[in-house]
Formats: C-alpha cells, sequence, structure tokens
C-alpha cells in the first residue's frame, strides 16, 4: 500500500516574465485551495532553488495580493512598495522567488471587506479594531499554498523576506523552516503612518522602519 501524500499542487502554466528588475520564470500554480497562485523565479527549473551542498538557501517573499495597494499606489498601506522591492532583491540575487498569493485579499477577507475596514477606520477604528468589528480575525491568511508548492520543488529552508511574526510560524508549521529573515522596510507616508505603527505595536511586525533590526528566523 502506497503512504504517498496526495499531490495538493498543480502547476498551471509557466512563462518568462520580463519585469524592470529582470527575468523572472513565472509558474502559475494553485494548491488546496484551487485558487490560481504566481511564482516568480530567478532560475529555471525551479529545482535548483534548493541550496547547494554549504549554501545559503534561497531569498523568498511570500507575499498577499493587495489590488489598492499594488495596482492603485494606495497610500493607505506598504504592499506595492514592498512586492517591488521583494522583486528587486530577488533579481539581484539571481536566485530566490516572490510567492505572489491571491485570494488573500485584506488579510484573507476579501477586497469588499477590506474596503469596508477602510471605511470604519475613517471613523478612527486601526486596522486590527476593524477587521474585528466586521466579525473577521485579524488575519484570516494560509500560507499551505505556498509551504506546498515550495515543497514540491524540493525547498524546505528559506531566508524569508517578512516583517510578520505570524507569517514565520504559519510556514514552518507547514514544514518550510526559516533560516534567516529578511526585513521588508516600508516607506512611511502621512497616510500610512498609523497603519504602520499598529502593524509594530498590534501584530509584532518587525523591521518596518529604516535600521531597525529583523525577526529572528530561527526563533519564529
Ligand atoms: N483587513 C485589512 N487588510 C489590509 C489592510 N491594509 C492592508 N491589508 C492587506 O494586508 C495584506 C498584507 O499584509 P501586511 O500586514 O501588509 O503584511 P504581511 O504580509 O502580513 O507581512 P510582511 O511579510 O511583513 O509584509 C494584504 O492582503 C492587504 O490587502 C487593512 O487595513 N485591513
Ligand atoms: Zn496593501
Amino acid at each position: 500500500m502506497t503512504t504517498t501524500a496526495p499531490a495538493t499542487v498543480r502547476v498551471l502554466a509557466r512563462a518568462k516574465l520580463p519585469t524592470r528588475h529582470g527575468v523572472f520564470d513565472a509558474v502559475c500554480f494553485s494548491g488546496a485551495d484551487d485558487v490560481e497562485h504566481l511564482a516568480l523565479s530567478m532560475r529555471t527549473p525551479p529545482t535548483e532553488h534548493s541550496a547547494p551542498p554549504g549554501g545559503e538557501p534561497p531569498l523568498v517573499r511570500v507575499h498577499s495580493e493587495c489590488l489598492t495597494g499594488e495596482a492603485l499606489g494606495s497610500q493607505r498601506c506598504d504592499c506595492g512598495d514592498q512586492l517591488d522591492t521583494a522583486l528587486r532583491l530577488v533579481a539581484e540575487e539571481g536566485r530566490g522567488m516572490v510567492l505572489y498569493l491571491r485570494g488573500q485579499e485584506g488579510r484573507g477577507i476579501g477586497l469588499a471587506q477590506k474596503i469596508r475596514a477602510y471605511a470604519l477606520q475613517e471613523t478612527g477604528l486601526d486596522t486590527v479594531e476593524a477587521n474585528l468589528e466586521l466579525g473577521e480575525p485579524v488575519d484570516r491568511r494560509s500560507y499551505g499554498p505556498a509551504a506546498a508548492y515550495l515543497r514540491q520543488i524540493g525547498v524546505e529552508e528559506i531566508r524569508l523576506l517578512t516583517n510578520n511574526p505570524d507569517k514565520v510560524a504559519a510556514l514552518r508549521a507547514a514544514g518550510i523552516r526559516t533560516a534567516e529573515v529578511h526585513a521588508m522596510p516600508a516607506a512611511t507616508l502621512p497616510a500610512n503612518e498609523a497603519y504602520l505603527t499598529t502593524k509594530a505595536e498590534r501584530m509584532g511586525h518587525q523591521g518596518l522602519r529604516p535600521g531597525e533590526q529583523p525577526l529572528n528566523g530561527a526563533a519564529g
């Protein structure tokens, strides 16, 4: 009797994606959630991402979709800058990937609920309180598909670009070790200052401010 775990990741399509930071290998995949996610890798075939013996694990950004921040340049958050920075850093290393997770708008509550949360923030609630007021958890995201994709291409240890301690812990619970954390500094603007402060003070994000130490991945 075979005990092989069921395949939860399907590679749906693959092509080169030239960007202003370099040419990425774009792989569209879906996980147990059946959502079309995108892996933007700096190396093909992706199995080459496994650390060579004695080498460093790949630099990885696990990024949540944010239409308002990325496509529209909203200054309520820092997602657009962070995505651009992540692509640049991976391109500079020439190795690693950005896993762009779709279906994660508003920390997983969806676009309409995120816009409702913004409306509540206009009345004085912070980003945490607004989610709770809507009857939502503070964060509804699952990193299972990202972890499953990494495992499928033979990557079990990464250097993660994040400030979010929950992301480190969730990936670890899903079988991906974070050997090192690299901070994702954000551009502080008048429009996002309160949001960034809330992320630091209420959600434990660390590394947002220039010069601030990143999280310790091994402890995450
Ligand atoms: N519910 C809600 N979601 C938001 C808000 N602002 C941004 N988001 C969503 O938050 C997600 C990004 O989360 P962030 O907290 O910016 O960053 P993170 O991914 O948790 O952590 P990093 O890896 O450090 O960037 C995206 O899905 C955004 O759509 C908000 O005010 N309310
Ligand atoms: Zn955003």
